[in-house]
């Protein structure tokens, strides 16, 4: 399991329905990875039962974390979501010192990436509930990658707008600081152009909500991105 290889992720949630040949298309693509998670109604049932259609396929199934109760055992990788621009410590190490207080001798710490996630779209299920401060300045923005990136040296940084297409501007500044991080974003990509101006300046480009909205669209995004160079 290489993320350093991803540039192309499609995000699932367990909370909205896919029938089978659509879930064929999706793992058939030529996408990298296949990310499960969601903010809400994300549940152990509604992931293990997206997780075994997945599984189908040849392809990295790998399960973000956004509540310990749906953390199911199988998947290829687990992603811990750490949302440094939280209005509370919750999202930053509280829920997490409660799952490890849970599950922590069980993790096979080879199989887990923390995320350092920057929440931007305020109207976002995920901004809500972690009450991110998303009003960020360029500035701002880039200190926070800097945090996760050289201070505590997370895998990934994940620039998200979730619903809304994001300021290319701001991700050029905060990919100007990244030095080892993988750069991640995800939010409102709708067209094959946005993928494409998005593959050119982050690393890994997730498409989410589209998916659900215009299948054709999200599918071409697979070759918008991968023909991209960054
Ligand atoms: C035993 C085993 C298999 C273990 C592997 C997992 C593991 C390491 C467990 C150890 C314990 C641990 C550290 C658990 C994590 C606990 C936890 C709940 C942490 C908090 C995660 C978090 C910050 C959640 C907040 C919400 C969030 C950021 C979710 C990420 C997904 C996201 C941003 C979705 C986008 O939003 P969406 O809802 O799609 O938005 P729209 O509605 O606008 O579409
Ligand atoms: O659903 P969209 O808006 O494509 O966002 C993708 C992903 O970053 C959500 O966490
Ligand atoms: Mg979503």
């Amino acid at each position: 399991m290489d993320i350093k290889e991803w540039r192309h992720v499609f995000k699932l949630d367990p909370d909205k329905e896919l029938n089978d040949s659509q879930i064929e298309a999706i793992c058939e693509s030529g996408t990298d990875a296949i990310m499960i998670g969601g903010t809400q109604g994300v549940s152990y049932d509604n992931t293990i039962d997206l997780m075994a259609r997945v599984r189908r396929f040849p392809l990295p199934c790998v399960l973000e974390v956004s509540n310990i109760d749906s953390v199911v055992p199988g998947f290829d990788l687990y992603l811990v979501p750490m949302v440094v621009n939280a209005g509370s410590a919750d999202w930053i190490v509280g829920k997490h010192v409660e799952g490890l207080m849970d599950y922590g001798a069980l993790v096979k710490w080879h199989e887990v990436a923390v995320e350092g996630y920057i929440i931007l779209n305020p109207k976002a299920e995920a901004a809500k509930l972690t009450e991110a401060k998303t009003n960020l300045t360029i500035e701002e923005a880039k200190a926070y990658a800097r945090f996760v990136d050289q201070m505590v040296k997370l895998p990934i940084l994940y620039v998200e707008y979730s619903g809304t297409y994001g300021d290319p501007a701001l991700l050029r500044a905060v990919r100007s600081v990244v030095k080892q991080a993988r750069l991640f974003y995800g939010g409102g990509i709708k067209e094959v152009s946005q993928a494409a101006e998005i593959a050119e300046i982050a690393d890994t480009v997730i498409v989410g909500n589209v998916i659900y909205e215009n299948l054709q669209t999200a599918l071409e995004t697979v070759n918008s991105v991968k023909n991209t160079v960054k």
